[in-house]
């Protein structure tokens, strides 16, 4: 790598972290910069790890971002506290990526409950579920999130036999879920709270069940059980969860599912639109360790979700978002369409399904509208 190109990223850090004003001020002709740790430059990509001098709030970084972002041009930014590393990328994301099951599905090889993500500057990224079991989609409408849930899903159904993984779906928006009606995987499609409420019970019965199977046979993970009782995996998913979040019963099962789900087998994917601190307290964020941040309107709701930069995100790039895990990564998601979806779920499908969850019209179920849960909408 050439010096004066090296030189040349450092002189411009420098400069950009001076107008943003990231720095300590000794006297009035001295000041303490971040110091710079380690400067990398590729074909692809600069990538410059700092360290904050002690006693500079962290948040002016994010504050200040766009000072970098006009310096350097369409940049990443990640860790936290003290030591950061800002990324700046030669090439760029595409801005539509169609979903294309030859590319994909090689590309989970290996993983027990392979959770499709998107492709990054450094390729696909999908993680295993069975290690990192729950997963917050969120942003603001028409970002992109449905689409990735139906993405991640489809993708699910090809890997995993109907014996191997029961699905069951929360679809509250009534928009999404009626494609995997009849996927033999799916158990039952809710689009009632009732049966929501009544999905929940059940899946609470399956991991007392499951938990007591593990103390019979002595074991740690229901995968150790013996062949004649082992259980399936479990995923659930429900598509715009503040929905029953103000239901205490729900919101204390969708808890103690969550916490104790990694070593039943029972894993859960929540949509949300509007984060907050209310629906998303400490505890279940804590608990929703894998984030996907879509646009988000402003940086607020970015850090809610644990994807700051997601506010950056552009209207004219739905499909794009930021994933939290060990590090940030900023993705494009995979693009399936609904008469894509449709085509690709009618190999998995049984004319004899049933709707586990449903519930007669006479019980004359209420439905909850946006309305009803967020003040501002009406
Ligand atoms: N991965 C993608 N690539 C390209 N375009 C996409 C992608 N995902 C979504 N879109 C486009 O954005 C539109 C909105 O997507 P989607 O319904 O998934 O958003 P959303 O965040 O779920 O919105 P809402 O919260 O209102 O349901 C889609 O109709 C499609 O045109």
């Amino acid at each position: 790598m050439s010096l004066w190109l090296k030189l040349k990223a450092r002189r411009q850090l420098i400069t950009a972290f001076r107008l943003a004003g990231i720095y300590r001020k000794i006297t009035d002709d001295r000041f303490i910069y971040p110091r710079i740790r380690n400067l990398s430059i590729t074909e692809s990509s600069t990538k410059i790890t700092f360290t904050l001098p002690t006693g500079i709030d962290p948040k002016l970084l994010q504050k200040h971002f766009y000072v970098f972002e006009q310096s350097f041009g369409k940049a990443e930014l990640s860790g936290e506290v003290k030591t950061f590393t800002l990324t700046v990328s030669k090439q760029s994301l595409p801005k539509k990526l169609t979903y294309n099951k030859e590319e994909i599905l090689p590309e989970l090889s290996g993983f027990e409950i392979p959770i499709v993500c998107g492709k990054g500057k450094e390729g696909w990224q999908a993680y295993d579920a069975l290690t990192e079991p729950n997963c917050l989609i969120s942003g603001e409408p028409g970002g992109g999130k449905s689409t990735q849930l139906r993405s991640i899903l489809s993708t699910l159904i090809q890997t995993k036999t109907p014996d191997e993984l029961h699905l069951f779906l929360g679809d509250l928006k009534m928009s999404e879920f009626f494609l995997f009606r009849g996927v033999k995987h799916v158990k039952s499609v809710c689009i009632y709270p009732e049966e929501i409420a009544h999905t929940l019970r059940h899946l609470e019965g399956e991991m007392r069940r499951r938990s007591e199977l593990l103390n019979q046979y002595g074991v740690t993970h229901v995968n150790k059980l013996p062949e004649a009782v082992r259980v399936p995996a479990i995923m659930l998913c429900i598509d715009e969860f503040v929905m029953i979040m103000d239901d205490k019963e729900m919101k204390r099962i969708l808890i103690q599912l969550a916490s104790l789900g990694r070593a039943l087998q029972i894993y859960c994917v929540f949509s949300l639109q509007r984060p907050s601190h209310d629906i998303l307290d400490t505890k279940i964020r804590g608990l929703l360790t894998v984030r996907m941040g879509f646009r988000t309107t402003d940086f607020q709701n970015a850090k809610i979700i644990g994807t700051p930069g997601s506010e950056r995100i552009s209207k004219s790039t739905p499909g794009r978002f930021l994933i939290k895990r060990d590090e940030l990564t900023e993705l494009q998601a995979p693009y399936l369409t609904e008469e894509k979806a449709e085509k690709l779920l009618a190999a998995y499908k049984d004319q004899n399904w049933q709707n586990h969850s449903f519930i007669e019209k006479a019980a004359d179920p209420i439905r909850l509208t946006e309305g009803d849960v967020f003040e501002d909408v009406n």
